[in-house]
C-alpha cells in the first residue's frame, strides 16, 4: 500500500464484511467466535462460515450471518479417533464445498463487501481458496506463538534426529530449541506419523504465504517467540490477545461452548475457603485410562486439598462417565470434591475459592489461568500441551509440571507443593504479576491494544490492495 489510510476513511469503511472459518474442534471454536466479538465491536460485519460437524449455534449470535458447508466427514472419522487423521480429512475434503460458498458470499451484491478470509491455521487449504478467488487471507492462531516457533522447526528436528522421537531419547535437551527436551516436542499419537509431519508443514506454509498473523497471545508474554517467529515467517503479525479478556465474562461470551455449562460448581466453589480449591480439567479432547482416572481421584483425596473436577463423558477410555470410581467415593470426602461434566471454566477459574488450576495446558486454559492469576498444576498430554507446560514451569515459572507420570503419591505431593508449601508461594507471586502484566496489555496504550488498532488498518489495506488488483 502506497498511501495512509486516515481515521475519515476508516469510519467510512466500517460495515466491511469479514468471513472467519474456524477449525470445528472447541479450543479453536472459543478464540474464533471471541475474535468475531472483537472486530465486530471494531465495526466489521461478521459471516461465519462452518462445517456441519460441531456446528455452533447461530441463535447464540444474532449479530453475525452464518453459512454451513456440507463437508460429508465419515463417521467413523470423528476427531476422538485420531486427531491427526481428522485433520488431514478435513483439508481434503472441504476444499470445494468451502470454495462455493465462498464464491457465492463474494459475489452477493446485496450483502457488504468482504474485505478479508480470517482461517484457522489447521485450516490451511484455505489458502489456496483464497488466492484462486483473489480475496486476501489472514490466519488465525490459536496456539502459543512459542510452540508455533517448534512447529515451524519440524523440518530441522527432523534433519537432525530428534523426529520421529525415540524412547531412548526423551530426557535429551534440543540445544536448538532451549529449555525444551525431546519429550517436549509437540507430537501425537497417529496412525501415520507422516501425516503429522504434513499437516504441520502444510500450517507453517501456508501460514507464511497469508496475509498476516493474528494471535491469541500478548508481547509481554510472548515477545522473544513472536519475534523470531515474525523474522522467520516474514509477514505481518498482530499479537492481540487474551481475546476472551477483551469482554466481560458472561454466558454470552462463553456460548460458543458445544456443551452445557454445569452453574452448580458455583455455589459449590462460594461454600469454600479463600484460594483452597483445585480445580482439575483436561480440555475437550484429551483422554485417560481407567488406571490414570483412578491414579488422578486417589491423588486428589489424599491431597486433602478441596477439588472441583471436570470429567467429561468420553475423558475416561472405556467409561461413559465415572462409572469406575469405587461406590461413595465423593461421599467418603465429606464434600471436599465436587464432579462436574462441563464447567463454566473462565468464572471458575476467576472465583476467588480457586488457588490451583491442574490442567493438560491447553493454550485457552493457560492463557484463562494466567488471567486470573491461578497457578497450575500441568499434565500435557499433546501437541502444542506438552511446549506450554514446559514454557508455564521453566520460563514463566508459573506452575510445577508432573514429570513422573500419574501416580497418587505424586500427585498428592505436587497438589501440596503448589497449593500450601513455599515454592507455592513464589510461583503465586510471579503468577500475580503476569496476570498483571495480562491486564496492561488490554488497556489503551497496551500492546494489544494498539496491534489491534494495526490489525483494523491493515485490513482495509488490504482491501485497497485487492481493488487496486482487480
Ligand atoms: O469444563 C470445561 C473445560 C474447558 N472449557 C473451555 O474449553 C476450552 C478448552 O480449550 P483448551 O484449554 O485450549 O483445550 P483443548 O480443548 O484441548 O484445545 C485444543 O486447542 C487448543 C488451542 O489451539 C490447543 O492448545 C490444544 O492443545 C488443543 O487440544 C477453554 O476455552 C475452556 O475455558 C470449558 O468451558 N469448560
Amino acid at each position: 500500500m502506497d498511501r495512509q489510510i486516515n481515521s475519515v476513511e476508516m469510519e467510512q469503511r466500517k460495515g466491511r464484511r469479514l468471513v472467519l472459518f474456524p477449525l470445528p474442534l472447541q479450543g479453536h471454536i472459543n478464540p474464533m467466535f471471541d475474535l468475531a466479538n472483537i472486530l465486530h465491536s471494531r465495526g466489521f460485519s461478521i459471516t461465519i462460515i462452518h462445517t456441519t460437524f460441531n456446528s455452533p449455534n447461530p441463535s447464540n449470535y444474532p449479530h453475525f450471518t452464518f453459512r454451513i458447508i456440507s463437508e460429508d466427514l465419515p463417521e467413523n472419522n470423528r476427531c476422538t479417533k485420531d486427531l491427526i487423521a481428522f485433520v488431514s480429512m478435513l483439508n481434503a475434503i472441504c476444499g470445494l464445498p468451502f470454495r462455493d460458498c465462498l464464491a457465492d458470499l463474494l459475489s452477493d451484491t446485496s450483502e457488504e463487501p468482504i474485505a478479508c478470509l480470517i482461517s484457522d491455521a489447521i485450516l490451511y487449504f484455505t489458502q489456496d481458496v483464497a488466492n484462486e478467488l483473489k480475496v486476501p487471507r489472514m490466519v488465525l492462531r490459536t496456539g502459543a506463538a512459542s510452540s508455533f516457533c517448534v512447529f515451524s522447526s519440524f523440518p530441522l528436528l527432523r534433519e537432525k534426529g530428534y523426529l520421529p522421537i525415540q524412547d531412548s531419547q526423551l530426557e535429551e535437551p534440543i540445544v536448538e530449541l532451549p529449555p525444551l527436551r525431546v519429550k517436549d516436542l509437540p507430537v501425537i499419537h497417529t496412525n501415520d506419523p507422516e501425516d503429522l509431519y504434513n499437516v504441520v508443514v502444510g500450517m507453517v506454509e501456508q501460514s507464511k504465504a497469508s496475509n498476516g498473523m493474528i494471535w491469541n497471545t500478548f508481547e509481554e508474554l510472548e515477545g522473544t517467540s513472536l519475534a523470531t517467529l515474525h523474522q522467520k515467517l516474514g509477514v505481518p503479525f498482530f499479537p492481540i490477545g487474551p481475546f476472551h479478556k477483551c469482554f466481560a465474562v458472561t454466558s454470552s461470551t462463553t456460548s460458543s461452548s458445544l456443551l452445557t455449562h454445569d452453574q452448580s460448581c458455583i455455589s459449590w466453589l462460594d461454600k469454600q475457603d479463600p484460594k483452597s480449591v483445585i480445580y482439575v480439567s483436561f480440555g475437550s479432547l484429551a483422554s485417560i485410562s481407567e488406571t490414570q482416572f483412578l491414579e488422578i481421584a486417589w491423588g486428589l483425596a489424599n491431597s486433602n486439598q478441596p477439588f472441583l473436577w471436570v470429567v467429561r463423558p468420553g475423558l475416561v477410555h472405556g467409561s461413559n462417565w465415572v462409572e469406575p470410581l469405587p461406590n461413595g467415593f465423593l461421599e467418603t470426602l465429606g464434600g471436599k470434591g465436587h464432579i462436574v461434566k462441563w464447567a463454566p471454566q473462565q468464572q471458575v477459574l476467576a472465583h476467588p475459592s480457586v488457588g490451583g488450576f491442574w490442567t493438560h495446558n491447553g493454550w485457552n486454559s493457560t492463557l484463562e489461568s494466567i488471567c486470573e492469576g491461578v497457578p497450575m498444576v500441568c499434565m500435557p498430554c499433546f501437541t502444542d500441551q506438552k511446549v506450554n507446560a514446559r514454557y508455564v514451569s521453566e520460563v514463566w515459572g508459573i506452575g510445577l509440571q508432573l514429570e513422573k507420570g500419574l501416580e497418587r503419591g505424586e500427585i498428592e505431593k505436587t497438589i501440596k507443593r503448589l497449593m500450601v508449601d513455599k515454592d507455592g508461594e513464589n510461583i503465586r507471586e510471579r503468577m500475580l504479576n503476569l496476570k498483571e502484566k495480562s491486564n496492561l496489555c488490554l488497556s489503551e496504550s497496551g500492546s494489544s491494544k494498539q496491534a489491534l488498532d494495526s490489525l483494523v488498518y491493515h485490513i482495509l489495506s488490504l482491501e485497497s490492495l485487492t481493488f487496486h488488483t482487480h
